[in-house]
């Protein structure tokens, strides 16, 4: 081992002595608050927030322990700095830094540095490890006066790069910390108020930057954003499990991943919808739609209801309905909160009814009944049960899950087109098109006050009671324990000394100790701090509609790629979708290289896409391969033998393969290849997997062999060719597709 080298080793070790050391008493510290603390309550409040801050600690100790520091940058004033993945500090009285967050100020010269604007630098080094073994060193000269040489200078300062791009990949997605481009860092560390869209073609290093972006946030923002939560929502649960390892790598836990379809809590999406039927149900429309099947369900009665009160029949007729329903309307209460006023209001006209019926004097026509009468008749109405059956079906209580699925088991207020393309019974399963859907009819129902009150108090009185009984219990011991003690003033406080049973029971509710992200999952009227959207091109406008809601602030990251635009209900551009919400206050970036696929293969994609739009402009790639994409033809007998001979043959040795096959050929192609992961979340860490080209989205693989290229729509072909880091093939039966220029060869 040269001196240099030996050198950073010895460092190396040092930092991780104190890791080790840092670890081993966040462990003990652990381990001690993990001990019965008794009953004092102040004590095992503390010791829960004590237990939540340590395991978060060791979590990211240990989630970073592989590769704690990868980088260092020489000043040219003589000092320099070890970047690596967390901050660490010395322990001194001073709590001298030793290794420096990839995220603070003083690591951003470590990106931004160049030759040209060297930002203070003499030097930047990447650091190559394996385990806690230093294995290369990679030097850049930034300072052309400085002629010290290391033996490990990089003139062209891609050397790192290129070898995380070269790297077999593993069915999850890495962390890109060591790496960041310029162009991407300044997009990571962007201010994080409004709206930033980050535009760029497949492979550019959208999703990666958007990740890095959420871990850049919560460490600039860390007090707003641990309690608000950050949201990340992907295209589909492969896609969360690809990318859900990047976050914990860099230390960071607190962020909630999910699908469209996950968003609406208690409601598990697991239905599919035709790509018309999600194209309807994702129209801005359908909040006018919505609205007005609540309004149908504001009823008048046709033309009189009767009602049986105390020996008689009081009529209720659809003219004094009518002015019932308008003044409740006239609240612009949600239909659930205004029901309240609809009961109260329905109340009055009958008492008025039944006081006018037994209180006017025959002769003069006056009303002899006083106030206390009045109030007597009313409160007999109350608790009549054929008045509140009249009130129920006047206005009806409505839970978003009912009103929906009645809503598409017969479709109104749409065109008799629309209504047969989403309708469906009311006992088949939501789709993720459905949660867009259900999150406005509960904006239109809001909450049932007076219910979730009552819940509320119901439940602050169970654990008024719980504590009441937590303390007669510790009430005793003490008396107990105590017996023998004169000491009057002794220094151990009962639970009664410091806390009655009703503080209790609001400590005990403080003492929540989920996330803000478990947190946050479980509760529909979230207001996250920030929002994170990949593949943002792909969702509808009531889709847009939801997560807006759930981002007060609108302080959110949008990345995505109109050209690689599926669904039919996707928003064609960004004016578009966020016109409503934020007029044009936002921000828009472009990234421009692709780090993923090699210019052979990326030049057959863009040709693809060409063949349809000529003005095209793709990004280009950051490296070639000298591999050319091949094309291998089959008659439609053998196209399966065929996937599983190519298969067989170019299966990287490390690394992963794809095929990538319309999903109506799964079942036959999948009996010729034993062994392979396909279905609807397929294992991506296997070595070989079968997708369809939707499932493809997002993802990368070694070696992609793309089946029957002349089935796909030109977008979706075009995320199918992108997907390969190293080797594309594609295998058909039928003719190739316009614009699909390859070499007729075999592997
Ligand atoms: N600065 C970088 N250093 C190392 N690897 C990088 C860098 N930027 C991007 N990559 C790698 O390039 C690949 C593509 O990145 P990513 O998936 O984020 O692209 P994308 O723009 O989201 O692509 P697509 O639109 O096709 O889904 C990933 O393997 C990512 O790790």
């Amino acid at each position: 081992m040269d001196e240099e080298l030996q050198r950073e080793q010895e460092f190396i070790d040092g930092l991780y002595a104190r890791v080790d050391a840092l670890r081993g008493g966040t462990e003990a510290e652990l381990a001690g608050a993990l001990a019965p603390v008794g009953n004092g309550l102040q004590a095992r409040l503390e010791r829960d927030v004590l237990v939540a801050e340590r395991s978060g600690l060791l979590a990211a100790l240990n989630a970073v322990d592989g590769s704690l520091c990868f980088g260092r940058i020489d000043l040219t004033e003589g000092t320099s700095h070890h970047i690596g993945r967390v901050g660490i500090r010395e322990d001194n009285a001073e709590r001298t830094p030793i290794l420096i967050d990839w995220r603070a100020p003083v690591a951003r010269p470590f990106y931004l540095a160049t030759g040209h604007t060297p930002m203070g630098l003499r030097r930047r080094r990447h650091i190559s490890m394996n385990g806690r073994t230093v294995t290369e060193l990679h030097d850049e000269i930034l300072d052309l006066d400085d002629d010290t040489r290391t033996g490990h200078e990089d003139p062209a300062g891609d050397a790192v790069l290129l070898a995380a791009l070269n790297s077999a990949r593993t069915g999850r997605m890495g962390d890109i910390v060591q790496t960041i481009q310029a162009e991407q860092d300044r997009i990571i560390r962007a201010p994080h108020r409004g709206v930033l869209v980050v535009e760029g073609g497949p492979g550019t290093g959208k999703t990666a930057v958007a990740l890095h972006r959420a871990a850049y946030l919560l460490y600039e923002h860390r007090e707003l954003l641990a309690k608000r939560a950050v949201l990340i929502v992907g295209p589909n649960p492969a896609f969360l499990g690809y990318i859900g390892e990047v976050l914990p790598s860099l230390g960071e836990t607190g962020v909630l991943l999910a699908t469209m379809g996950e968003l609406y809590p208690g409601v598990r999406a697991t239905g599919t919808d035709t790509p018309r039927a999600a194209a309807v149900k994702g129209r801005a429309e359908m909040a006018d739609v919505l609205a007005a099947v609540v309004r149908d369900r504001q009823a008048l009665p046709d033309p009189v209801l009767a009602i049986e009160h105390d020996r008689d029949v009081l009529m209720l007729d659809d003219d004094l309905v009518r002015v019932a329903r308008d003044r409740t309307r006239a609240t612009g209460l949600p239909h659930n909160a205004a029901r309240e006023h609809f009961e109260g209001h329905i109340l009055n006209t009958l008492t008025d009814m039944v006081a006018e019926r037994i209180g006017t004097d025959p002769y003069d026509g006056t009303n002899l009944l006083d106030a206390s009468d009045i109030t007597q008749i009313r409160d007999e109405l109350a608790e009549n049960p054929a008045v509140w059956s009249a009130i129920d079906e006047l206005w009806p209580r409505l839970t978003p899950q009912q009103l929906v699925a009645d809503f598409l088991a017969d479709p109104t207020h749409l065109s008799d087109e629309d209504a047969a393309v989403i309708r469906r019974k009311a006992t088949r399963a939501w789709t993720p098109a459905d949660v867009p859907l259900l999150d406005e009819a509960a904006e239109l129902l809001g909450e049932d006050d007076r219910m979730a009150k009552a819940a509320a108090e119901r439940e602050r009185r169970e654990q008024i009671a719980f504590a009441q009984g937590v303390l007669d219990v510790s009430y005793a011991s003490r008396t107990y324990e105590f017996e023998d003690k004169d000491d009057e003033d002794s220094e151990v406080l009962g639970a009664h000394d410091i806390i009655d049973a009703e503080r209790m029971a609001e400590r005990h509710e403080e003492a929540d100790h989920r996330s803000a992200a478990e947190r946050a999952a479980a509760d529909r009227t979230w207001a996250f701090g920030h929002i994170i959207v990949d593949e943002a091109q792909e969702l509808s406008p009531m889709a847009w509609r939801l997560l807006m809601r759930r981002c007060p602030t609108r302080s959110m990251t949008l990345v995505g790629d109109p050209a690689q635009t599926a669904e039919e209900a996707g928003v064609g551009s960004w004016e578009k979708i966020l016109e409503p919400y934020v007029e044009d206050r936002w921000e828009h970036n472009r990234l421009g290289v692709n780090y993923r696929t090699p210019a052979e293969i990326m030049d057959v994609a863009a040709a693809v896409v060409r063949a349809a739009n000529p003005a095209f402009d793709p990004p280009s790639s950051v490296r070639s391969t000298g591999t050319r994409p091949w094309a291998r033809a089959a008659s439609r007998a053998e196209l399966a033998a065929t996937v599983a001979k190519a298969v067989a043959e170019s299966t990287p040795d490390e690394g992963r393969l794809a095929v990538i096959a319309p999903r109506d050929l799964h079942r036959e192609l999948a009996a010729q290849l034993p062994g392979i992961t396909a279905g609807a979340e397929p294992d991506l860490t296997h070595p070989v997997v079968l997708l369809d080209p939707r499932q493809s989205k997002g993802l990368e693989f070694d070696t992609v062999l793309v089946v029957e290229p002349s089935r796909y729509g030109t977008s979706d072909l075009y995320v199918a060719l992108t997907r390969a880091t190293q080797v594309l093939g594609v295998i058909h039966s039928t003719e190739l597709p316009e614009g699909l220029h390859l070499s007729p060869s075999g592997v």
